[in-house]
C-alpha cells in the first residue's frame, strides 16, 4: 500500500492528535500500543516511527518501552514526551524524576538550526509550547545534541541528526503548540522523506480491490444504518462487488421519529442497491427490559443486532460476509490492553468481532478512518449531501440516550422532544455549524407548575457539541434565547416533560452520548 508511519502508544491522552497531524499532512498512519508494536512494525514496515507520551514514568521498574529493533532498523524516529524519556534511557542516557512538573504553556529557546525546525523556528527565537510532563532527561545518549530548551527541561528538544533521531519534551501534535504541526510535517516529510500520497482518490482503488480480493465471489450483507458511514460502505462496495451485497436496514425500534422511513425511501430513492428493511423492535425492546446498565444494554443491543443479521443472511440464501461502517474511534475507544495503556470507555456496539458460530468474515473497508475522512470519502463517491452532512447517531439508538430502565413510554416522550430539538436547530441555521445534538431523557422527576396544577414530570437534558472526529468535543454555545425557545416548544407540546436543562460539558472529560 502507501508509505506508512508508525505511531507507538505509551497510553497519552492525545496520542490521536499525532495520527491526525501525519494524516493531515497526507500521510498514512496507525497507532499501535506499545506491547504490539514489534509486531506491527514487521508487518507495516513504516517510513518513521513516532513515540507517543505517556502516563509512566521510566523511572519506574517495569515501565513501557519501545522494541529495541525500532532503534536499529534505520528508520527515522521522534520520541514525544514520554516517547523522548524512553528513548533516551534506551540508547544509553539518563531520566528523572520528580523536578519541577510542567503543565500547559512553556517558552522554547531554539539553540541550533534543525530540519526539524526548518522554516519556522530560527536559532535564538523562543515559541510557546505546551508541556505536561514531571519528569526530565539528565543525560543524553552519545551523538544527540541539544536543539532547544525550556526554563524546566534543558533538553527541550534534541537530535542525532545521523540516525535520524529526534526528540521533545513538549507536545507538537496540540493545538497549544502553534507550528506543532509543522514539525511533524517535517519529520514526516523533510527527514522521513514520506511523500503525500494518503488521498480519498486513493484510498477509494486499494480500497475496491482490497474488497474484491477479500471477498472474491461471495455474497456479502451490509448494516445500513442511515448514518454516513455505513452509507459510504455500501455505496463502495456495491462499486467493487456490486449485486453480490445486500444491505439490511435493522429497525430496532430505538430510532427517531420517522426515521426508519426516511432512511429507507432516502436510500432506495438514491440507490439501485438491494435493501431489506427488518422490523425488530419486539425483539430487541423485550431483550431490553429491565436493563439499565450502560453496558449491559450496549452488549444485548450488539447481540441481538448479530441475530439479526444472521437470520436475515439465512433468508437469502447465506452470506460469507458481513460489512458494517465501523471507524477508527469506535476500534480504539472500545479496546483495552491488558496491562494498559489506555481504558475501555464503552463497547460500542459493531466492535469486538463475531461469534464463531456464525462462519461470516467482516468486511470493514472503512476501519481506518476518522469521521471526517469518511466524509471526504462520501464526497469522492458522490455521495447526496443528505448522507454527508448527516450527525451520527449511534448504532444503539435512544437507549443509550434513556439513563436507567427504557421503556415503550421513555421512546416516545424522547421521540418526541428530540424531534422538535433538532426542529429548531434547523430553523435557526445551525445544523451544519453543530457536530451532533440529541436529547436525552433523565430517569429523575421534578414538581412543576402548569396551567395552576401541580407536575410531577421528566427533566430532559439536550446536548449539542462541535468536533471534528468524536474524540474530543466542545460544548455548543447557543444563544440563550434559542435554548428558551426550545425549553417552551418541548414543555408545551410533549406531555410527560416539565424542565429542561442544556449539558455544558466538554469531551474529555465527558464524552459525547450519556451512556
Ligand atoms: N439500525 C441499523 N441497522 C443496520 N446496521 C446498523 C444499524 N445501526 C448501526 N449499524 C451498523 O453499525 C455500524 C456502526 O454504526 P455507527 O452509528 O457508528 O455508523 P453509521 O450509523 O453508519 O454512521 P453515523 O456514525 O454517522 O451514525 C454502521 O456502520 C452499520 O454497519
Ligand atoms: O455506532 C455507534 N455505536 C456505539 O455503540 C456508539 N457509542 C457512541 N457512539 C457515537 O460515537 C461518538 C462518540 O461518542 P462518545 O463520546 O459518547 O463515546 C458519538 O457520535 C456517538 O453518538 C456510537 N456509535
Ligand atoms: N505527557 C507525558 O508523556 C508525561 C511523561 C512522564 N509521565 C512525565 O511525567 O514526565
Ligand atoms: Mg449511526
Amino acid at each position: 500500500m502507501t508509505d506508512s508511519v508508525l505511531i507507538i502508544d505509551f497510553g497519552s491522552q492525545v496520542t490521536q492528535l499525532i495520527a491526525r497531524r501525519v494524516r493531515e499532512g497526507g500521510v498514512y498512519s496507525e497507532i499501535h500500543p506499545y506491547q504490539s508494536a514489534a509486531e506491527a512494525f514487521a508487518k507495516l514496515k513504516p517510513k518513521a516511527v513516532i513515540l507517543s507520551g505517556g502516563p509512566a514514568s521510566v523511572t519506574e521498574a517495569g515501565s513501557p518501552r519501545a522494541p529495541d529493533g525500532v532503534f536499529s532498523s534505520g528508520v527515522p524516529v521522534l520520541g514525544i514526551c514520554y516517547g523522548q524519556q524512553t528513548m533516551a534511557e534506551q540508547l544509553g542516557g539518563k531520566v528523572e524524576a520528580g523536578h519541577h512538573r510542567e503543565f500547559g504553556r512553556a517558552f522554547l529557546s531554539i539553540d541550533k538550526p534543525s530540519p526539524l525546525f526548518d522554516g519556522f523556528w530560527s536559532p535564538g527565537t523562543r515559541h510557546q509550547v505546551w508541556m505536561s510532563h514531571g519528569d526530565r532527561v539528565t543525560r543524553l545518549p552519545d551523538g544527540f545534541q541539544v536543539i532547544a530548551t525550556s526554563e524546566n527541561a534543558p533538553f527541550a528538544a534534541v537530535a542525532d541528526e545521523d540516525r535520524h533521531f529526534y526528540a521533545v519534551q513538549f507536545h507538537p501534535e496540540v493545538v497549544h503548540t502553534p507550528n506543532g504541526a509543522k514539525l511533524i510535517s517535517n519529520f514526516v516529510h523533510k527527514i522521513a522523506g514520506l511523500k503525500s500520497d494518503w488521498t480519498m482518490a486513493a484510498y477509494r482503488r486499494v480500497m475496491i480491490d482490497k474488497i474484491r480480493a477479500q471477498v472474491g465471489k461471495g455474497r456479502v450483507i451490509c448494516g445500513l444504518s442511515g448514518g454516513v458511514d455505513s452509507a459510504v460502505a455500501a455505496v463502495l462496495i456495491h462499486e467493487a462487488i456490486g449485486d453480490q451485497l445486500t444491505c439490511v436496514f435493522v429497525d430496532h425500534g430505538l430510532m427517531r421519529l420517522g426515521e426508519a422511513d426516511e432512511v429507507v425511501r432516502l436510500f432506495r430513492d438514491h440507490y439501485n442497491i438491494p435493501l431489506v428493511h427488518v422490523d425488530a423492535s419486539e425483539q430487541f425492546l423485550n431483550a431490553l427490559a429491565r436493563v439499565s446498565d450502560p453496558e449491559t444494554k450496549r452488549k444485548t443491543i450488539g447481540k441481538h443486532f448479530i441475530d439479526v443479521f444472521e437470520t436475515e443472511a439465512k433468508k437469502i440464501g447465506g452470506a460469507d460476509f458481513l460489512a458494517q461502517g465501523t471507524l477508527y474511534p469506535d476500534v480504539i475507544e472500545s479496546v483495552s490492553f491488558t496491562g494498559g495503556p489506555s481504558v475501555t470507555i464503552k463497547s460500542h456496539h459493531n466492535v469486538g468481532g463475531l461469534p464463531e458460530r456464525m462462519h461470516m468474515k467482516l468486511v470493514e473497508p472503512l476501519r481506518e478512518l476518522f469521521k471526517d475522512e469518511v466524509r471526504a470519502l462520501g464526497r469522492e463517491l458522490d455521495l447526496p449531501e443528505a448522507f454527508v452532512g448527516r450527525h451520527p447517531f449511534p448504532g444503539p439508538g435512544l437507549a443509550i440516550r434513556i439513563p436507567g430502565e427504557i421503556t415503550r413510554e421513555k421512546l416516545d416522550i424522547l421521540r418526541q422532544a428530540d424531534a422538535i430539538y433538532l426542529d429548531e436547530i434547523r430553523k435557526a441555521g445551525l445544523y451544519d455549524a453543530i457536530w451532533q445534538a440529541f436529547a436525552v431523557l433523565l430517569p429523575v422527576r421534578t414538581v412543576g407548575v402548569m396551567g395552576d396544577g401541580r407536575t410531577y414530570d421528566h427533566v430532559l437534558g439536550l446536548r449539542a457539541v462541535t468536533s471534528v472526529d468524536g474524540m474530543t468535543a466542545d460544548f455548543f454555545h447557543f444563544d440563550m434565547a434559542f435554548l428558551g425557545r426550545v425549553a417552551t416548544r418541548i414543555i408545551n407540546e410533549v406531555r410527560g416533560v416539565n424542565r429542561v436543562v442544556y449539558d455544558v460539558t466538554s469531551k474529555p472529560p465527558g464524552t459525547i452520548e450519556w451512556e
